[in-house]
């Protein structure tokens, strides 16, 4: 799978998964808007959308231009950034919190101390991840290249395909090796790399039972509760039978990641720091049209989950009544 001999099978990590290749396509073929047209992932090469960051985006010029103000950075104690909601966290704002332990924490940090560390890691150090909205906080040349994006692009493709209000551009400044572990986004995404080798490995909704999400109570919703470096087969069978698909994303690659595709990515394990902003975007009006997509039946879920605990007021409660409903009636 190794695309233009830029990078190497050594730099993956191996999971004993059925990965099919993601189609790349030029940005401008025809056939990308019938993938898009059907929520199918893609990936876009030659494209202009971050055509300045590609070209200027360089550590350096990182450090010098994002501004003195502090941002936010992950620190982690393994290779994997697992995204947490804090507001799902027991606390006194939040009695009905649940107590949860993790391995990652965010911090605020100065870019300069930020690449200090990075540059002067040694194995056992904390990892870090920079995860930054782009705002008007940066300096202005980051400004400027941001308005140099091809927002033309973008904006033709988020009214064709019916997505909603971009939601966010999150700067990504990653350590070679750390892992974003699989979770699906509620958000149409554009995934623009524009440093180093992410690899990229997606499933599509149908794979929702292979893959085990946390409660939707969870501080970890959304998020895949197997341990692919470790998969426990005994609580998670349907795993070994998970089918997805991959791709490595390189500098001027962007990877379109449908809503509600599970996806799991990885800065190769060698090369260096990568950096990757991606665009954001609320998920259109979906009208209800059968048979239903399975995206939508994982939205369905997501309300059922999310109504029983309002009204049970305790998920130890939510498994007992499913299967009183479930047992002999629908199983
Ligand atoms: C914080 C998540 C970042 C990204 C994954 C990655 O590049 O590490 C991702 O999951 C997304 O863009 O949706
Ligand atoms: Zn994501």
């Amino acid at each position: 799978m190794c695309e233009n001999n830029k990078w190497d099978a050594s730099q993956i990590r191996k999971y004993d998964m059925d990965l099919q290749p993601i189609p790349r396509l030029h940005y401008k073929d025809p056939k990308v808007d019938e993938l898009m047209k059907t929520n199918q992932p893609v990936l876009l090469t030659e494209s202009n959308i971050a055509k300045p960051a590609v070209e200027k985006w360089t550590l350096e010029y990182l450090e010098e231009n994002l501004g003195k103000c502090g941002h936010t950075v992950y620190v982690s104690k393994t290779h994997k950034f697992k995204y947490y909601d804090r507001k799902k966290i027991l606390s006194k704002a939040n009695p009905k919190g649940v107590e949860f332990t993790n391995d990652t924490k965010s911090v605020e940090m100065k870019v300069c101390d930020f690449m200090k560390k990075v540059k002067n890691w040694k194995q056992g150090d904390d990892r870090l991840y920079l995860q930054q909205s782009l705002n008007s906080t940066f300096g202005p040349a980051i400004v400027e290249d941001f308005m140099g994006f091809d927002w033309r692009y973008v904006t033709d493709k988020k009214a064709r395909h019916g997505w909603g209000e971009l939601s966010a551009n999150l700067l990504f400044i990653a350590m070679e090796g750390n892992c974003t572990p699989c979770h699906y986004d509620e958000q149409q995404n554009l995934f623009a790399q524009i440093k180093g080798f992410k690899r990229c490995i997606l499933f599509p909704p149908d794979q929702f039972e292979c893959l085990y999400p946390h409660p939707v109570y969870h501080p970890h919703d959304r998020q895949s509760m197997v341990d692919f470096d470790n998969p426990d087969y005994t609580k998670f069978p349907k795993f070994k039978n998970v089918k997805g698909f991959e791709t490595v994303v390189g500098p001027g690659d962007v990877l379109y990641i449908p809503i509600y595709w599970w996806h799991h990515i990885e800065s190769l394990l060698t090369g260096g720091p990568t950096v990757t902003v991606n665009f954001w975007y609320k998920g259109g009006p979906s009208c209800l049209e059968y048979p239903l997509k399975d995206h939508q039946k994982v939205s369905i879920m997501r309300n059922v989950e999310k109504m029983l605990l309002e009204v049970l007021q305790d998920p130890k409660e939510v498994g007992p009544l499913l299967r009183t409903i479930l047992m002999g009636r629908y199983v």
